[in-house]
């Protein structure tokens, strides 16, 4: 073991050595494909390191030029402002919240990203939260495995999805591809985003408010930033309605969780699809016991296939940066 806490690895690093890239948790990608990511790169592996964190990042300061991330792991001021050589982060996912981008573009540290990788699997996951709310699904399958059907038991009807009007918030790649998969099943789509598209003849909305109050569904297909964090207010849920369904695949605090919550206990909304929540993995106790809301682990990225892809992503973005070549796919930070 060295002063680290690591093994002592006996290969010809001392001739060639691999670039070195801190990881403060796995992510995904790194627990599926370690091995194909560890032959290109000596992996500082934080978290399974003896050391505080700080003393970590402290010990190998000088010695880190990249991170590898994810979604739910943030690199703050502080992690950044310890680590003077740093000039990429690599993060595995789409969303860029957990970062500080501020710090980034003051330091001149790089960003890479999924970019649009998942946007296909994210807007079936949508879809898919869609139909089960309205259909019933995952409360059907409760009512058969907990033998309520065999006792004769009630099951409320579901409801339609064809004609169904569906406001997307949010109408970057993945409201795009879920208004794309909705069109054919005979869905109306509005939108609300900063801007009007003009590759969509959609109705738009430039506020969300008046497209919850003209749509049955709302679905959060949106970043999280400070001006979309707790943007599905209460004001927006009761526009929706007692007859409104919310499906959220953006991130969990752009909804006022507890608002929601309170909605849907009280009716003031029919249900809920939710991949994403405020304090993940936590969810709230209230929601469990509701029968009229579907809960998935913020899974809606993660496909054998499209981590397959990210791996190469997440390699040639590093060696793009370790060969000073450009990034595959960069964060724009001065947007
Ligand atoms: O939620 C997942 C992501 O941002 O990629």
């Amino acid at each position: 073991m060295d002063c680290n806490g690591y093994r002592q690895e006996n290969h010809d690093q001392n001739l060639f050595p691999k670039p070195k890239v801190l990881v403060l948790e796995p992510p995904p990608v790194f627990i599926y494909h370690e091995e194909k990511l560890s032959q290109k790169f000596h992996f500082l592996k934080a978290w399974d390191s003896p050391l505080p964190l700080e003393q970590f990042l402290t010990t190998h300061a000088h010695s880190v030029q990249a991170i590898l991330s994810h979604g739910s792991c943030p690199v703050t001021t502080n992690t950044i402002r310890l680590l003077p050589s740093l000039g990429l982060i690599v993060t595995t996912s789409a969303g860029l919240d957990q970062i500080d981008l501020q710090e980034c573009r003051r330091r001149g540290v790089s960003v890479a990203y999924a970019g649009n990788l998942f946007s296909a699997d994210v807007a079936d996951i949508a879809v898919g939260l869609l139909i089960d709310a309205l259909r019933k699904i995952s409360a059907g399958n409760r009512y058969v495995t907990q033998g309520l059907w065999a006792n004769n038991g009630d099951f409320s009807l579901g409801s339609k999805l064809g004609g169904r009007k569906v406001g997307i918030v949010g109408l970057g790649s993945i409201g795009l591809e879920v208004g794309k998969r909705l069109e054919p099943f005979g869905c109306n789509i509005l939108y609300c985003s900063r801007n009007k598209k003009s590759s969509v003849s959609y109705p738009y909305y430039s506020n969300v408010c008046e497209l919850a109050a003209n749509c049955e569904v709302l679905m959060i297909c949106c970043e999280l930033n400070d001006q979309t964090r707790h943007v599905i207010n209460k004001e927006v849920l009761l526009a929706l309605g007692k007859k409104g369904l919310i499906i959220n695949v953006g991130r969990g605090a752009i909804i006022d969780e507890q608002e929601m919550v309170r909605c849907l206990m009280q009716g003031e909304i029919a249900g809920a699809g939710l991949d994403v929540f405020e304090n993940e993995p936590h969810v709230p106790s209230e929601l469990i016991s509701l029968d009229n809301v579907v809960l998935s682990p913020h899974r809606a990225v993660h496909t054998e296939e499209t981590l397959m892809a990210l791996v190469d992503l997440v390699i040639g973005n590093l060696e793009a940066f370790f060969s000073n070549k450009p990034l595959l796919s960069p964060v724009l930070l001065d947007e």
